[in-house]
């Protein structure tokens, strides 16, 4: 009997295809363009960065290996138009660019969230990118991938987290000398907790900027609670 013949039951390539998954939970969109929607997260496990304020550290380690038609079964089971994929930096695992494809396939509204320090262009074009520009107070800035800019479609959007007066100064030249308003929305958020919001807000009116302020509504909704 050959070696081959002795194996269990054959996998195709499609249940081979699998991602280190956090958790996916169904909760309404706390971000980025798509606030407000009923949203499915899928949340990927690790990162290469550290912003200092990650909100969301204990995606770095563990998780659970699952195959894309499991993933994409579990999202469908939420009947939710709209899926957040997350992490975690969800470009670090090169198969998730195989998952942002199926989603669309399967009809949803996909966005992206990721660092900017990953190459993004080979994601999905169908998919909504919200790509972050690491400013200095994250500790992470030296790794913003500053060619991802030249990938970024008009549906997409530039975020960036501000932690202090400098990182706001750092964001207001980083959205003039590359034109990003001209290109796709761009958002500030205040760090969580870093920053009084009304301050950024008020920064913004005062140099009469073109970019969209947003608050994480899920924190205002359900502090931080995990599986929100
Ligand atoms: C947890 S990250 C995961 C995706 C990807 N690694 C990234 O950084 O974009 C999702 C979003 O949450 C933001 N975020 C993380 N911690 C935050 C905090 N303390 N306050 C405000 N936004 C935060 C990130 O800047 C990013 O836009
Ligand atoms: N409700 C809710 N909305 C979100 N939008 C982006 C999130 C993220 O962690 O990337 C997030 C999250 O963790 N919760
Ligand atoms: S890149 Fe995203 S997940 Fe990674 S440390 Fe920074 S905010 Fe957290
Ligand atoms: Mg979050």
């Amino acid at each position: 009997m050959s070696s081959s013949s002795t194996s269990v039951a054959p996998t195709t390539p499609a249940q081979a295809e699998r991602l280190r998954i956090t958790e996916i939970f169904h909760s309404i969109q706390g971000e980025a363009d798509a606030i407000g929607w009923r949203t499915v997260f899928v949340r990927l496990t690790g990162c290469p960065l550290r912003c200092v304020w990650c909100d969301t550290e204990y995606s770095f380690y563990g998780g659970n290996w699952r195959s894309i038609d499991d993933i994409v079964a579990e999202v469908a089971s939420h009947g939710a138009r709209h899926v957040c994929v997350t992490g975690g930096e969800p470009l670090a695992q090169k198969r998730c660019l195989i998952l942002l494809t199926r989603l669309c396939d399967a009809g949803h509204d996909v966005s992206l969230e990721t660092s900017g320090a990953l190459d993004v262009s080979m994601v999905d074009p169908r998919v909504r990118k919200v790509m972050d520009l690491k400013a200095p107070d994250s500790g992470e800035a030296k790794r913003n991938l500053w060619s991802n800019i030249g990938h970024l479609l008009p549906h997409d959007q530039v975020k960036i987290v501000i932690a202090s007066r400098a990182d706001y100064e750092w964001a207001r030249e980083a959205v003039a000398e590359h034109k990003l308003a001209e290109r796709c929305m761009v958002l500030f958020s205040p760090v969580h907790g870093a920053i009084q919001p009304r301050e950024l807000a008020e920064w913004i009116i005062e140099d009469k900027l073109d970019v969209r302020f947003q608050l994480q509504l899920h924190k205002l909704l359900w502090n931080d609670e995990p599986g929100h």
